[in-house]
């Protein structure tokens, strides 16, 4: 595997007549912590989901953790990879507990039937669970959590198996500004981890991005518009071509921020 833990090479997904990507490259290796950023629509959803393997592309070359798409058992794949996004939240049965909801990771599928669970992954559960600030909520039903609370069950949830690729779309997405930012704390502390897995996490804004992520990808229309070193990707003539407005783009104290100019 050489250190790589995703490639995609000229991916291109089509849908009904529409192209939501288009001929994507992208390569993620062991140790980076990446940002996918990109307007409404650009495909950053869709991009997460081909590298959780939940998508197959239409043209191109898909290769997770050293397996490549279309030549390999996904159901052996998944549980290999934390994902964490709407689209799982909302297939979560209605009476799922979120005990049962992280533990259930451990095989990549939502909703718990007959599967056998040890001490281990009892024990597992309980201590991502309290990391993620989710003691209180052990045996609360999933949807019956606030926003913010079903964003930290859903990483903790993503962790569960111990990946080796961990998907986050959107984390921040609906959460008011104190628990924004506990989250980018939190993600920040993971990131830093040796041990932590290689990730990606997509976000709308700039001052999500966690400190210590190290590589950016901007999508616009399907397509990348710049990828690689964060303090390379991230400048204001980068970002004002993904999102098509004239934007200044500053650090402070390793978190970014973004502000249109000259209108
Ligand atoms: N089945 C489909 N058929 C046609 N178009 C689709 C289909 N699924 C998604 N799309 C379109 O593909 C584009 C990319 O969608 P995607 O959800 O990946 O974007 P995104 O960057 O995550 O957007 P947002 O920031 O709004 O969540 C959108 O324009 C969406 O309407």
């Amino acid at each position: 595997m050489s250190g790589e833990v995703l490639r995609l090479e000229g991916v291109v997904i089509r849908r009904e007549g529409a192209v939501l990507l288009d001929g994507v490259d992208w390569t993620v290796s062991e140790g980076e912590r990446w940002v996918v950023i990109g307007p409404n629509g650009a495909g950053k959803t869709t991009l997460l989901q081909v590298a959780a393997t939940t998508l197959y592309p239409t043209e191109g070359r898909v290769a997770v953790l050293g397996e490549t798409l279309g030549q390999t058992d996904v159901f052996e794949l998944r549980p290999r990879i934390g994902f964490a996004s709407a689209a799982v939240a909302e297939k979560v049965p209605s009476g799922e507990t979120v005990m049962d909801l992280v533990l259930t990771a451990s095989y990549a599928i939502l909703g718990r039937w007959q599967e056998e669970y040890d001490s281990t992954d009892v024990g597992r559960a309980v201590a991502l669970l309290e990391a993620l600030g989710c003691t209180e909520l052990v045996r609360r039903r999933f949807n019956t959590l606030s926003e913010g609370e079903r964003k930290r069950v859903q990483i903790a949830r993503a962790l569960m198996p111990d990946p080796e690729l961990l998907l986050l779309d959107e984390p921040a997405a609906g959460l008011d500004l104190g628990a924004r930012e506990e989250l980018v704390t939190r993600l920040a502390r993971l990131a830093a981890d040796p041990a932590a897995p290689a990730m990606a996490v997509v976000t709308h804004h700039l001052e999500e991005v966690p400190p210590g992520f190290t590589h950016a990808l901007l999508l616009r229309k399907g397509g990348v518009v710049a990828a690689g070193r964060i303090e390379e990707v991230l400048t204001g003539e980068n970002l004002g071509a993904c999102f098509g407005i004239p934007l200044q783009v500053e650090r402070f104290n390793d978190r970014w921020y973004a502000r249109s100019v000259g209108r």
